[in-house]
């Protein structure tokens, strides 16, 4: 009876100490996050009150959030769905020195047309080489189109391919098209005569500058209209891709004058004299969209027969200065490039189309209210029957509409033509770190969050912006906790330098570290992209630190030396990472010499990461193409992963088919303040509503790898340590339980229901979550006696022996039963035991706790596995948790790495191995593509079949 009630007691002491440490694990936040959520809150609120003098005319430093602030306030989309990026990066201070610009001087800029005498000089050289490739069949020079056409042995050079109603396409060019590119370019053409605009909306990477090059070399090779072929147009494209066009114009079609209006173009002097050269000319003048507001006058004075947009989707806020100044142009041919025509909402639609064919979708109001509410209204998982049949009507009414003003084509679609490699996108849960997940519930649980939350509190300030800087500073977090303890920081000084920004301080960053290492052995190249400059900055310095060559592209490098940079990395394989921000990098260029992509951080727009990983996956590609979106799990970055996915739908909605049904119901501004903690099975939010889209690494192989290459004490080892842990987290849940319920006053009541619990132990499903090989070894837990038991059935002293002596014997049993013992290997266990329990167990404990169990089956675990690494020199991998690697093992595994079809399943298998990664999600199927790709090959075939049949029928009557 003594002993029970000793027993009883220190159980009571035990329960108690874990339960003030549960509880402090959960409702506790450190000192440091603390701190930095009110520094944080004082500082944006100061920023408020600038911002907003009728609050107070109290003034404040200037900060970051200032300009959040503004942005969000004025009301634009682009700010309103997303916090400063591109354009805060262009301005924010760096943190290290970009090696960037060690590159700078060994890059060939291209230069444009549109100084004369550099033009006449490319005229020259072209025409000569044209000369020496008919006569030599070799040139010393830059190769185009029409040289390359030569060289290939082709005679009819000069002669061109009429279309019906007379646009002539030089042959060097149409012969080198696509077939869905010659459908493009005549689509184009029927429209230049029915004097209309259009969309050419094929997806990214298909050719859309090619056909419109080609389109506009046919112009010029008609003599047609008043301008009696091709006159002056004008292309807008963003700032990276302007050279892009320079480069596609002159090796397509070389003959035509290009010309920058840029400060990097190569024009000297007055830009109104390069405006009226190139009218006078007939040539093309690029210009960046912000172009077209500072010079819009003399632009607007003259005449233009084309007004293309490139990246057309810019203008899709109506409000914007950009949009306002582009609609002014008079002219019926007005062309719009865009692989992503609809990205955030229906009213973009409308903007597009108000732009290329004004008054088709009526003003912005009717079509906001007839149209743009009740499809949306229609389109969530919580709409009654009615809205879902109304919006599917009004869906294909808009989708009619607007079907011959826009040509889409997917790459699925064309894929017998292009024969794109394979591409893999997954979504990459993370675990945040303990440092992270404390900074971010800290500042949920500041000021800021709850004056947002608190509906009593919201006083008349920017409501809107505070929710945005909420945002943008979880975002900040979860990207990576220097971001946003750096802000708050009053002297640099405080900055320890080899901590700072400290790879393993972030989950993702710690997936990025797997994925980079991995890749480096298979013989991958790498993009990154991140929304932020600083962000890129973080992981300049963790790719400088581990010594791997990279090229960096943020809004700091110059417009014309962008293209000289992606060059380099497309031909130098040296490079293995190409880091970009989302904006600058992801937008019209290729990058077709990477083959992995990652994306940093998700954006409340999906077109902008979309547009990131067409970078990769286009023609030119070669290899198989993997895309990983990490986000981390349960945070604000999973929201907006739903928002996306929810943009998508929409978006799918009218592009492709008005039948899309969609999963998620609007969420509130509760929803996005919270941190969701991953389910036991690693299932976030997101996961659990899109099971079936869930990525499982195969494990087949690697179990047959790990039966053959296991010695029987290793599996031995390694199932004590599961045991250990298993074991372990019985007793945390044992005293957590009897905790959480009502008994836990009565000492005696509660060790009846352990009792209980002991005689009759829940079955534990294996973790999910652990080692490779675990369904392999592990000896089996419900046949496993727990550590009470064992306690019941022996002295104290004889603990930790008989437990592992218990444990041994099962596991031989497995053992025998798999015929792999092997008796040379037998553990021995007496001299650890004996040192184990005089060096930790605390002999006024009659039961060790989990920790000190846990500890002490780690000593024998790593006892064993010193001696046995001493013996045979097996090297250990201390950076993976709780992970024993055996040489063997990883042998097999780097003969796994050189096996490119396993590739991405073995990269799945590490990063669920080493826990950073919780769970992970087919992009496609998440978003409905897979699902539509299904369905477009059964059409096919379905189609296919019927016309067979159809053949059948017809032949056997003959
Ligand atoms: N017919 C073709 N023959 C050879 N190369 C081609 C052809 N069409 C396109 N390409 C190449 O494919 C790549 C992608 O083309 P392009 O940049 O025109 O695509 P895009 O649709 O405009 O892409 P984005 O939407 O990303 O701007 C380019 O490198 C281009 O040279």
């Amino acid at each position: 009876m003594a002993d029970i009630s000793k027993y009883l007691e220190t159980q009571l002491a035990l329960a108690k100490q874990k339960s003030e440490q549960t509880c402090s694990k959960i409702n506790r936040i450190s000192k440091k996050s603390q701190t930095a959520a009110e520094l944080t809150s004082k500082k944006e609120e100061k920023q408020f009150i600038r911002n907003n003098p009728k609050i107070s005319s109290k003034n404040t430093n200037t900060s970051h959030h200032q300009k959040l602030n503004s942005s969000a306030t004025k009301g634009s989309d682009e700010e309103s769905e997303y916090l400063p990026s591109s354009e805060e990066d262009e301005k924010s201070k760096q943190l290290m020195p970009s090696t960037t610009t060690r590159f700078k001087s060994n890059l060939k800029k291209i230069i444009d047309d549109g100084d004369k005498t550099l033009y006449n000089k490319r005229i020259k050289d072209w025409r000569k080489n044209l000369a020496d490739a008919q006569v030599k069949n070799v040139i010393d020079g830059p190769y185009s189109a029409d040289i390359q056409y030569i060289l290939e042995g082709n005679k009819d050079f000069e002669e061109k391919h009429e279309l019906q109603n007379g646009l002539c396409v030089p042959n060097f060019i149409w012969n080198q098209l696509y077939k869905y590119q010659k459908t493009g370019v005549k689509w184009l053409w029927e429209l230049h005569q029915v004097e209309s605009g259009g969309l050419l909306g094929d997806e990214m990477g298909l050719g859309k500058t090619v056909q419109v090059i080609a389109f506009l070399a046919g112009l010029s090779n008609t003599d047609c209209g008043s301008w009696g072929g091709l006159g002056p147009s004008i292309i807008v494209a963003p700032a990276t891709v302007i050279y892009q066009w320079v480069s596609h114009f002159h090796y397509w079609y070389p003959c035509l004058r290009v010309a920058v209006l840029h400060n990097s173009g190569s024009h000297n002097g007055n830009y109104n004299k390069l405006i009226r050269d190139l009218h006078e000319s007939h040539g093309v003048l690029l210009i960046t969209y912000a172009g077209v507001v500072k010079y819009s006058n003399d632009l607007l004075s003259r005449k233009w027969h084309y007004v293309i947009l490139d990246e057309g989707h810019k203008i899709r806020n109506p409000e914007t200065q950009i949009n306002k100044h582009i609609k002014k142009f008079k002219t019926p041919h007005k062309l719009l490039i865009t692989g992503s025509p609809m990205q955030n909402s229906l009213q973009e639609l409308w903007s597009l189309f108000d732009f290329m064919r004004p008054g088709l979708l009526g003003t912005y109001n009717a079509f906001m209210e007839y149209f743009a509410n009740p499809i949306t209204q229609g389109g969530y998982a919580n709409a009654t029957e009615t809205q879902e049949a109304v919006a599917l009507e009004i869906a294909i009414a808009l989708k009619n509409i607007i079907t011959p003003y826009m040509l889409r084509r997917t790459k699925l679609e064309v894929q017998e033509h292009i024969k794109l490699p394979e591409k893999n996108e997954q979504v990459l849960f993370c675990a945040l770190t303990q440092e992270q997940r404390d900074l971010y519930m800290g500042y949920l649980m500041g000021s800021t969050v709850r004056s947002i939350l608190d509906k009593e509190s919201r006083y008349g300030d920017p409501f809107r912006a505070r929710v945005l800087v909420a945002l943008s500073t979880l975002r900040k977090i979860c990207n990576h906790p220097d971001l946003y303890l750096y802000e708050i920081q009053e002297d640099d000084s405080q900055i320890l330098d080899e901590k700072f920004g400290h790879w393993k301080r972030c989950g993702k960053m710690t997936v990025v570290n797997s994925l980079l290492r991995i890749w480096k052995k298979q013989g991958h190249r790498a993009l990154i992209f991140s929304q932020s400059r600083v962000m890129l900055c973080l992981l300049e310095q963790y790719l400088q630190n581990q010594d791997f060559k990279y090229l960096k592209m943020d809004g700091t490098v110059t417009i014309s030396q962008r293209q000289s940079i992606i060059k380099t990395f497309n031909e130098n394989a040296d490079y293995l990472v190409f880091l970009s921000t989302t904006r600058v990098g992801g937008l019209g260029v290729n990058l077709t010499g990477a083959n992995r992509v990652i994306i940093y951080d998700p954006d409340w727009n999906p077109a902008t990461d979309n547009q990131a990983k067409e970078r990769a996956w286009r023609i030119g590609q070669q290899k198989n193409v993997t895309v990983y979106r990490l986000i981390s799990a349960g945070t604000i970055e999973e929201k907006i992963y739903q928002r996306q996915i929810f943009k998508h739908f929409l978006s799918n909605k009218i592009l492709i088919d008005p039948n899309q049904k969609n999963v998620l119901t609007t969420s509130n501004l509760q929803g996005l303040f919270t941190l969701d903690e991953p389910n036991p099975e690693g299932d976030t939010e997101t996961s659990s509503l899109f099971k079936h889209s869930k990525v499982y690494a195969n494990t087949s192989k690697e179990k047959k790898i790990d039966i053959d290459s296991k010695t029987s004490s290793q599996r031995k080892i390694e199932a004590m340590r599961r045991m250990a842990k298993e074991i372990s987290r019985k007793i945390t849940k044992n005293t957590e339980d009897k905790l959480l319920s009502p008994l836990h006053e009565d000492p005696r009541q509660r060790y009846r229901k352990r009792r209980e619990i002991l005689m009759n132990p829940p079955k534990i499903e294996e973790p999910e979550n652990n080692i490779i090989d675990d369904k392999i070894t592990s000896a089996p837990f419900e046949s496993i006696m727990s550590e009470l038991d064992i306690v019941n059935m022996h002295k104290k002293v004889d603990y930790e022996k008989n437990l592992i002596e218990n444990v041994l014997q099962k596991t031989s049993e497995t053992d025998d039963k798999t015929k792999a013992s092997n008796n040379s290997c037998e553990i021995q266990i007496d001299k650890t035991e004996k040192d184990i329990s005089k060096k930790t167990i605390d002999p006024n404990l009659s039961e060790p706790s989990s920790s000190t169990l846990m500890c002490n089956i780690s000593v024998v675990i790593k006892n064993e596995v010193n001696k046995k690494t001493k013996k045979r020199k097996y090297s250990l991998e201390p950076d993976i948790e709780n992970l024993i690697a055996i040489k063997k093992v990883k042998k097999k595994r780097s003969k796994r790495v050189a096996s490119k079809d396993n590739d991405d399943d073995y990269v799945l298998k590490k990063l669920f191995s080493k826990a950073s990664v919780k769970t992970a999600l087919h992009h496609d199927t998440v978003v409905g593509l897979a699902e539509k790709e299904k369905q477009h090959r059964m059409k096919e075939e379905a189609t296919r079949t019927a016309k067979k049949a159809l053949r059948a029928i017809k032949f056997s009557w003959k």
